[in-house]
């Protein structure tokens, strides 16, 4: 298995067929991602929650295929973190993905600080606590981090489902503005983006879904 990223992969899979409690994204929606990641070919994909490190170990593997270059995970929960850089390591991928612990707008402010996730960040993959999926991307907003080109993927849009996010990267930009008016928190309401909900199963069966959200530009 040392080494084998895939191995690596199919073992927790396995683990989580046969064991309840996991929570990583599993093979199906995981899929999804990878599918995304072979079509856009980001260059540097940043994932707020990385758990114990399955999906950057998956995602890391489909980013490599397409040439990338780095994978940036950030993770509030020291232990998770550990287990995450320890499994990362074993399947041969440690140079590559960089776990940060902190909360997701504690690692965006850091990566963004020291230059590491680059002018714009092509790819975010949000799958951390779920009240703060809309804080994170305004602040990466905000940051300018956001542009032409940056997908957004955000699990869990059934179990539990994010209505505040769904509303967000849904809206227009005029419905941003008038939001952002209304005294909303404000990231950078010019963006436009087309979104869409992607239905799928989690490693228990259960339906979920992701949203995929593309920037497609900036209003003048
Ligand atoms: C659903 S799990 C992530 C699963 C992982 N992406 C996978 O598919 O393998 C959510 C993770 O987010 C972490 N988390 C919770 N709140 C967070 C926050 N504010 N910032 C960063 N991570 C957070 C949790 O500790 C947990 O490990």
């Amino acid at each position: 298995m040392r080494g084998n990223s895939a191995k690596v992969c199919e073992a927790i899979d396995a683990f989580a067929r046969s064991h309840t409690g996991l929570v990583n994204i599993g093979e199906l929606k995981g899929a999804i991602v990878t599918d995304l990641i072979a079509k856009h070919k980001p260059s540097v994909m940043l994932e707020l929650g990385g758990y114990i490190g399955y999906s950057a170990i998956l995602f890391r593997n489909a980013l490599r295929q397409v040439g990338g270059k780095r994978f940036l995970s950030v993770e509030k929960n020291p232990l998770f973190a550990a287990v995450a850089a320890s499994l990362i390591d074993l399947a041969g991928l440690r140079d590559t993905v960089r776990v940060v612990v902190g909360t997701g707008a504690e690692g965006i402010r850091r990566l963004h600080a020291e230059g590491s996730l680059g002018t714009q960040v092509d790819m975010v993959f949000f799958d951390h606590h779920k009240p703060s999926y809309t804080h994170d991307l305004k602040l990466c907003e905000r940051l300018g981090l956001v542009g032409k080109g940056t997908v957004l993927v955000a699990d869990n849009m059934i179990l539990p489902g994010n209505p505040k996010y769904a509303a967000y990267v849904r809206a227009s930009v005029g419905e941003k503005q008038q939001m952002a008016a209304g005294g909303e928190e404000v990231g950078n309401p010019n963006l436009q983006y087309v979104s869409r909900f992607v239905q799928n199963y989690e490693p228990s069966g259960d339906q979920d879904a992701v949203e995929i959200t593309e920037c497609t530009g900036i209003a003048a």
